[in-house]
């Protein structure tokens, strides 16, 4: 893979693995290993840690799981954070736990390609900058490394602004706006509940089925009151419970245009990977008319859309709550470890290894519960082969001279 153009980038030999993206897939992986002694790089495309957070989610977010189902491994959330930490909040856990663990990403590095030379049996990791080599390759790039921007009929023609929802910060620029919101997974509800508070007009397209949960019931979580319950029995009566408890809390939903699938919410969860919306509120403004349910759009128009129920309609601007997807295929190259979606094809808990090196975290569609699980395996197995090579290593003596460069750019 030494072709002309690579020649005239760094090579840089990493001795521990090397993690691509600085979330907080790569933070607990590079953490849990620096616990066990083994020095790691990561590179970040951003300038920041968890770039999702910081920059590419809305100011009123809320982690919208109880805070110890999202704690990242080896470190609890502040005592004085609530049970539901706020975006800033989050963020500055996730900066103080780089910093316990002395972590420094490389940032502004975006690999392009990463390939595995058989003949050296090393990781070749290249971004417009450098060529990184190493024995262990890390893809900690998320679930949500993208947007997805569908391929809606008019879409193009459309006049007003339309904005995917990893580029909305508040309802305060649509304020007084009729507004087209496309999906109602938890950011579609989230985004229309923040309109109404800025005085807009949010119409949301729903499409399909949707399972809607309170986030509490009797001052517990859904989540948790589902986690214990699942300690003792079977999934689906577990998911036949929540849906008692949702009846009992929101009141008959499909009567509000939100079908129900009808695979029960967690096992819908585990099989698909669709999110059930955890409901903050949304749902009394859609009862009170606040936030209307549209149906499928057959068309956008120049300013509007045409519905599939044969109503249309004018709209000042488009928001796209439509999801995300992973960026893996981009750049990991020749691997089958990966679906063409980006997703491993090994299905959790086993997700998390491949071969040669390969290790994946964050990708269980699982949270960050998921990502705390596959962080621990990954660490403890490759500290097992480092400790093969190496010899044990403690954690006073990890320094920074990691990395040895190559340098055939300075000439
Ligand atoms: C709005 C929103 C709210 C959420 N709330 C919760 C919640 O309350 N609880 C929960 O458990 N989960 C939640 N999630 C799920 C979310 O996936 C996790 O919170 C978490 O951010 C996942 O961490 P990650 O490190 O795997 O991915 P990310 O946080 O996406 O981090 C991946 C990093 O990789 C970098 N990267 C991507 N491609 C490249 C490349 N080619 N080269 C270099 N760097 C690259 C990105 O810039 C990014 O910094 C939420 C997701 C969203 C979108
Ligand atoms: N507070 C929190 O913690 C929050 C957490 N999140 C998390 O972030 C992740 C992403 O959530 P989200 O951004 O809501 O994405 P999701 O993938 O969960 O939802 C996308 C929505 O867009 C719809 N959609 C996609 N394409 C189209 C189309 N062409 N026309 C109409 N509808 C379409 C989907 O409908 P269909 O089902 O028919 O495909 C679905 O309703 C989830 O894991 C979620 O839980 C998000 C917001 C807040
Ligand atoms: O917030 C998310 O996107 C999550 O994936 C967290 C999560 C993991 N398992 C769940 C089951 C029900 C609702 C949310 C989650």
């Amino acid at each position: 893979m030494s072709s002309c153009l690579e020649e005239k980038h760094s090579r840089i030999f990493v001795t521990g693995p090397i993690i691509v993206g600085a979330g907080p897939s790569g933070l607990s992986v590079a953490a849990c290993l620096s616990n066990r002694g083994v020095p790691s790089v990561i590179l970040e495309r951003t300038d920041c840690l968890a770039s999702l957070w910081q920059k590419r989610t809305y100011d009123r977010l809320k982690l919208h799981l109880p805070k110890h189902f999202c704690e990242l491994p080896l470190m609890k959330f502040p005592r004085n954070f609530p049970r539901y930490p706020s975006k800033q909040q989050f963020i500055s856990y996730v900066e103080s736990y780089a910093a316990r663990f002395n972590i420094k990403p490389v940032f502004n590095q975006t690999v392009e390609k990463a390939e595995f030379d058989v003949a050296p049996g090393l990781w070749t990791v290249k971004t417009q900058d450098a060529v990184y080599s190493s024995t262990w390759l890390v893809v900690a790039t998320g679930e949500n490394a993208e947007p997805v921007i569908p391929d809606i009929p008019g879409l193009k023609k459309f006049t007003g602004p339309v904005v995917h929802t990893s580029a909305y910060k508040s309802g305060s620029e649509f304020a007084n706006r009729k507004v087209l919101v496309v999906g109602c997974g938890n950011s579609g509800m989230e985004v229309c509940l923040d309109l109404c508070r800025y005085n807009s007009l949010p119409h949301m397209v729903v499409r399909n089925s949707v399972h809607v949960l309170p986030r509490d019931f009797f001052g517990l979580s859904s989540f948790g009151i589902a986690m214990t319950l699942l300690k003792w029995f079977p999934l689906k009566l577990v998911d036949n419970l929540l849906l008692l408890l949702a009846y009992l809390s929101l009141g008959n939903t499909d009567r509000l245009g939100l079908r129900r699938p009808k695979t029960g919410p967690i096992e819908l969860k585990n099989v698909t990977g669709k999110t059930p919306v955890l409901d903050v509120g949304a749902i009394s403004l859609i009862q009170s008319g606040q936030i209307r349910v549209m149906q499928a759009v057959k068309e956008i128009t120049k300013k509007g859309a045409k519905f599939v129920n044969g109503q249309e309609m004018e709209f000042d601007s488009i928001i796209l709550a439509t999801g995300y997807k992973s960026n893996v295929p981009y750049w990991l190259k020749d691997n089958s470890f990966f679906t063409k979606e980006g997703m491993p094809k090994t299905p959790f808990p086993n997700g998390w290894k491949g071969e040669n090196g390969l290790y994946t975290v964050g990708f269980t569609r699982r949270g960050l519960l998921g990502t705390a699980f596959d962080a621990v395996k990954i660490a403890e197995d490759i500290t097992d082969h480092w400790m093969k090579m190496n010899g044990p290593l403690s954690s006073s003596n990890v320094c920074s001279s990691h990395i040895i460069h190559f340098d055939f750019n300075k000439s």
